[in-house]
C-alpha cells in the first residue's frame, strides 16, 4: 500500500450537507472534498443540486444540517463575504456587474476599503498577464459580450488571492477558443496548489480538464469518478441514471415562404452593449434552421435587438415578417405576426426575476388574444397555458408556482423557449438556445426546434455552440465585426472554415448577405 499516493489535502470539504426548500430536498446528504492542486468537477442535471450546494459552500445559502470543512477544520461562513476572507472565489452563471460602469469601477466596487483606480487597473493588467486572460480596465462594462463580462468577473475573484475558485458552467457562454483559453488559466491556478470547482454540462470538456468528479442526481451524491477513466456516454449515465438520446433527424421536407427577411439592414451602435450592423442579409424560410455563429460582441445582441423589436430600424421595409415590413414595430406588434423571440439573458430579460412563472407567461403571451381578451386576463386559461409548459417542456421546480429566480438556470431556459413554442409562432428567433441545460434537455430544445421547422415555422438560431449549429442547422452563416457571411448549407462547410470566419477570416465563407449568395 505504501506506493499510493496519499489524495492532496482537501481545501474546502462540505460533509453531508443537506438542504431543504419547503418539501423539495434540493441537496441530501450531499459530500465533497476540493482538493488542493484539483479541479474537480461537479456533474448533474438540471435541477440535480449543483448550484444549491455551491451556495452552501459560499455562505449564500445556509444548509438545513451537515458541515463545511475549511483545511479540515469545521467552519460557518454566515455570508458570501466571510467565504471571500478566507480565499473561497465564486463566479456565478449569472453576473453581478454594473452595465453603465468600467470594469475597473466594478471591480474597486468588489474589494474592501478604497482603492485608487488607477492602481486598481495596474493590478488588473498584472493579473490579466499573469494567467493569459484578456480585459480592458477601463472599457465599459456595457459595451462587453458575456464571454468579456465572465472573465471580468473571474479576475475580480482572482484579485482576491482565492485558494479555491468556484466556477459554474464558466464556458457555456464561451466560443471554443475562449474555452481553450479559460482551460489553460485554470491549469495555472491548479499549478499553483489552489483548487477548482468546475461545473459545466460539456462532459467532454470535463474528462480533458478535470481530475475528479462528483456526480449528483435529484440532489443526491451518486458518485466520485475520475472523469479521465470514463467516457461521456458513461458520465451522462451516471447523472441521468440511463442513456441520453442524441438529437434524431428529421425527415427531409420541403421549404415554404420566406418567413424572415432582412435586407440591407445597417444599424448604428447603440453605444451600449450593442456593436453596429452592416449591411445584413438574412432569409429564413417555413421549414428552414437558419444558424448565426460567432464570438459574442461581434453584433448578434444588436441584430437580436433588431429582429425582436426591442430597436427599432428606421428603414420600415429591411425587416420582413411573414410578408409585413416590421422594422418600425415594437415587439407586441412583431408577436401579433406570430414572431417569436429568446433572448439570450433569461433572468431579467426573458423572464422577471421577482414574478411567479405563470406571471412570466404573460410577458410574451398577453397580446395573443387568449390569455388576456378585451383587457382582462383569463386566469384559468393563463394557469393551464403554464401547466402546458411545464409538463411539455420538463420544467423542473419546488412549489407550485415559484418566482422565477427559484428555478434552476436550465429549468428556466426550459422555460422560456416553452413559452414561445407553444405560442405556435412561424417564426422564432433563439439566442444561445441551450445554453446552462443539461444534455438531455438541450437534445429535447434542439428535437422541439427541428419539429417545429418540419411544421412549417422559420427559425433562426444565434449560438457560440459550433457543434450544436453543426448538428442542427441547415444552413449557418458567421457574424464577425457586425456582419454576417452568406449562411451556406452545413453540409457545404466545416467546423474549421466557420472557426476561421468567427475570426474574421472570409475566405471560406463568402463575406456579403443572401442576396449574393440567392444570386
Ligand atoms: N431558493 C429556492 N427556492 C425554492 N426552490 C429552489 C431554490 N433554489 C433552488 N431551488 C430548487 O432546487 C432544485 C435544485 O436547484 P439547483 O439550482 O441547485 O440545480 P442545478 O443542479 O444547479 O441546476 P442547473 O444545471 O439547471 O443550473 C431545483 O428543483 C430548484 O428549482
Amino acid at each position: 500500500m505504501g506506493d499510493v499516493p496519499d489524495p492532496p489535502h482537501a481545501l474546502l470539504e462540505a460533509v453531508k450537507l443537506t438542504k431543504r426548500f419547503g418539501s423539495l430536498v434540493a441537496n441530501d446528504h450531499v459530500s465533497l472534498a476540493i482538493r488542493a492542486g484539483e479541479t474537480h468537477a461537479l456533474l448533474g442535471e438540471n435541477g440535480a443540486g449543483k448550484s444549491t450546494l455551491v451556495k452552501m459552500m459560499c455562505g449564500l445559502l445556509q444548509a438545513d444540517s451537515g458541515e463545511l470543512l475549511y483545511d479540515g477544520a469545521p467552519i460557518v461562513f454566515p455570508d458570501p463575504a466571510s467565504s471571500r476572507a478566507k480565499g473561497v472565489g465564486v463566479v456565478f452563471q449569472h453576473f453581478a456587474l454594473f452595465d453603465a460602469l468600467s470594469v475597473v469601477e466594478n471591480v474597486a466596487l468588489g474589494l474592501p476599503g478604497h482603492q485608487k483606480l488607477a492602481v486598481l487597473a495596474a493590478r488588473i493588467d498584472d493579473c490579466v498577464r499573469r494567467y493569459g486572460l484578456s480585459v480592458e480596465p477601463y472599457r465599459r462594462v456595457g459595451e462587453l459580450s458575456v464571454g468579456e463580462r465572465q472573465r471580468v468577473e473571474i479576475v475580480r475573484c482572482l484579485l482576491g488571492d482565492p485558494r479555491v475558485l468556484i466556477l459554474d458552467e464558466p464556458t457555456s457562454v464561451l466560443t471554443p477558443d475562449e474555452s481553450e483559453n479559460l482551460f489553460r488559466t485554470v491549469d495555472l491556478l491548479t499549478d499553483e496548489g489552489r483548487a477548482v470547482l468546475f461545473i459545466s454540462h460539456k462532459l467532454d470538456e470535463v474528462r480533458r480538464l478535470c481530475h475528479r468528479a462528483t456526480v449528483l442526481r435529484g440532489g443526491k451524491f451518486i458518485a466520485e469518478v475520475d472523469p479521465k477513466q470514463e467516457s461521456s456516454a458513461s458520465l451522462a449515465r451516471l447523472m441521468v441514471g440511463a442513456d441520453v438520446p442524441r438529437t434524431p433527424r428529421v425527415a427531409a421536407h420541403a421549404l415554404g415562404e420566406p418567413r424572415l427577411l432582412v435586407r440591407q439592414l445597417s444599424v448604428a451602435g447603440d453605444g451600449s452593449r450593442g456593436s453596429a450592423l452592416h449591411d445584413i442579409n438574412i432569409e429564413v424560410r417555413a421549414g428552414e434552421i437558419v444558424g448565426i455563429a460567432g464570438v459574442a460582441g461581434n453584433g448578434q445582441t444588436t441584430l437580436f435587438n433588431v429582429l425582436s423589436g426591442e430597436t427599432r430600424v428606421a428603414d420600415h421595409e429591411s425587416i420582413v415578417i411573414d410578408k409585413v415590413a416590421a422594422g418600425g414595430l415594437g415587439p407586441t406588434e412583431r408577436r401579433a405576426l406570430r414572431a417569436g423571440f429568446v433572448p439570450e439573458e433569461r433572468l431579467g430579460h426573458a423572464a422577471a426575476p421577482d414574478m411567479r412563472l405563470s406571471d412570466n407567461v404573460l410577458l410574451t403571451t398577453h397580446g395573443d388574444g387568449e390569455i388576456v381578451r378585451r383587457g382582462v386576463i383569463h386566469r384559468s386559461v393563463l394557469f393551464a397555458r403554464f401547466q402546458k409548459i411545464v409538463k411539455g417542456f420538463d420544467v423542473r421546480f419546488g412549489g407550485k408556482d415559484p418566482k422565477a429566480r427559484r428555478l434552476s438556470g436550465g429549468n428556466l431556459q426550459k422555460f422560456v423557449i416553452g413559452r414561445e413554442v407553444l405560442r405556435d409562432p412561424v417564426l422564432i428567433v433563439v439566442d444561445q438556445p441551450t445554453w446552462g441545460v443539461d444534455a438531455s434537455a438541450a437534445a429535447f430544445i434542439r428535437t422541439t426546434l427541428r419539429e417545429r421547422a418540419a411544421q412549417g415555422c422559420a427559425v433562426l438560431v444565434v449560438s457560440q455552440d459550433l457543434d450544436e449549429l453543426l448538428e442542427f442547422a441547415d444552413r449557418v452563416g458567421v457574424m464577425c465585426e457586425g456582419r454576417l457571411t452568406a449562411p451556406v448549407p452545413v453540409a457545404e462547410t466545416s467546423r474549421e472554415a466557420i472557426g476561421l470566419a468567427m475570426g474574421g477570416s472570409h475566405g471560406a465563407h463568402a463575406a456579403g448577405g443572401e442576396g449574393e449568395h440567392a444570386a
